[in-house]
């Protein structure tokens, strides 16, 4: 649902929710194809003095969950934003289903389905009340009731569909905001910190659910702080930070951008002696903390590695392949663009030519 914020900018006039008739001249993307479902070039949009996005370039492809992270202020809701025509660009292009949303922005927020980080919600109505405008909205006529049920099961909110919004939980109202953003099957889903103030269950559920509605052929684009959230959702990943994309990509080929070869963890009874293998050959980077880290140009290497540090008599107890994580990969970005204090040391990245984004 279209969910107005304070201080946004609606220059073209209110939005509304009502099922737009899709203009005859209108371009417009079969969400079977594979013509990407969103895509954003050289997006510009300033808040007066303050530049939330800046040549922001996002594209995001049919059928895929894309995760944008970035700091706090990075721009991601505005770039969500953007994407449902409840913003305008100063400069650039944004299509979504081949529309501009500027124009078309009813019909684009039909086939959408988000929920803000705070989803705006009628407390003095119950949950079942909330859902019903909605559907009302959304033009769900007669089928309204089962769509209502079937999208609270599926959150497990049903038992308190007949309660007032103002006496649910955070989690609850969180769970609420999801069930409505379904509620109307929409193509594109544009998820907010969809896992925030969720109990770790309520947030795995979550987080199978959008597994699940990808599955089904929904296009997911989810914006998220937790790292470990995004491992193993992420199909594409994005990092903005100030307002543009410094890198995109998917998970596998950006690690190997960052991490050509094989990455290798050793620890032992004297740590010191690993230090040794800085100057092996084919080591490309070596870094030793809790435990070593290596990085060898070629998985090849790790059974020599290892043959020559028994031979040396170098007792190890520990040897772990390590493959990077999006952890790993988002520090080793933003410690190549902007060096954050606070931020645990990224494993020592030793990028490949290959062309990953900007
Ligand atoms: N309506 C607005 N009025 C004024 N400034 C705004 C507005 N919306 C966003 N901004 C500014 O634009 C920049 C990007 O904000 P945005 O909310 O998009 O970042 P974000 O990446 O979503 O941050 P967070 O992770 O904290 O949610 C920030 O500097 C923010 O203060």
């Amino acid at each position: 649902m279209y969910d107005p914020s304070p201080g946004g900018s609606r220059r073209r006039g209110p939005r509304t929710l009502q099922a737009g008739a899709l203009p005859a001249d209108a371009q417009r993307v079969d969400p079977t194809s594979d013509d990407p479902i969103v895509a954003l070039r050289g997006v510009g949009r300033a808040f007066g003095d303050v530049d939330a996005l800046t040549e922001l370039d996002l594209v995001v492809p049919a059928r895929s969950i894309t995760v944008l992270l970035g700091p706090n202020g990075a721009g991601k809701t505005t770039a969500v934003r953007m994407i449902t025509g409840a913003l305008d660009p100063d400069e650039g292009t944004v299509r979504v289903f081949g529309l501009d949303p500027a124009e078309h922005g009813a019909e684009v927020r039909r086939r959408c389905g988000v929920v803000s980080a705070k989803p705006a919600l009628y407390d003095r109505l119950t949950g079942w009340d909330n859902l019903a405008y909605s559907a009302e909205l959304y033009g769900l006529g007669r089928r309204a009731d089962d769509r209502i049920r079937e999208a609270a099961a599926r959150f497990g909110i049903e038992h308190a569909l007949d309660q007032l919004v103002g006496g649910y939980s955070t989690g609850m109202k969180t769970r609420l905001a999801l069930s409505r953003s379904v509620l109307h099957e929409p193509d594109l889903l544009l998820f907010d910190e969809p896992t925030s103030g969720l109990d770790p269950e309520s947030s795995y559920a979550v987080l199978d659910l959008i597994k699940e509605m990808r599955r089904d052929g929904s296009t997911v684009v989810m914006c998220t702080h937790l790292l470990l959230e995004a491992e193993g959702l992420a199909e594409q990943v994005i990092v903005l930070d100030r307002g543009t994309d410094l890198i995109s990509g998917t998970p596998e080929a950006l690690t190997a951008s960052y991490w050509p070869g094989a990455v290798v963890r050793l620890d032992a009874e004297e740590p010191e002696r690993l230090d040794a293998l800085a100057d092996h050959e084919g080591v490309l980077a070596y870094e030793r903390a809790q435990v070593a880290t290596v990085q060898l140009d070629t998985p090849e290497r790790i059974p020599d590695l290892i043959a020559e540090l028994v031979g040396r008599g170098v007792r190890l107890t520990r040897v772990e392949p390590h493959r990077p994580t999006l952890e790993d990969l988002y520090f080793a970005v933003r410690a190549e663009h902007r060096p954050l204090r606070g931020a645990p040391p990224p494993h020592p990245p030793v990028r490949s030519d290959a062309a990953v984004g900007r």
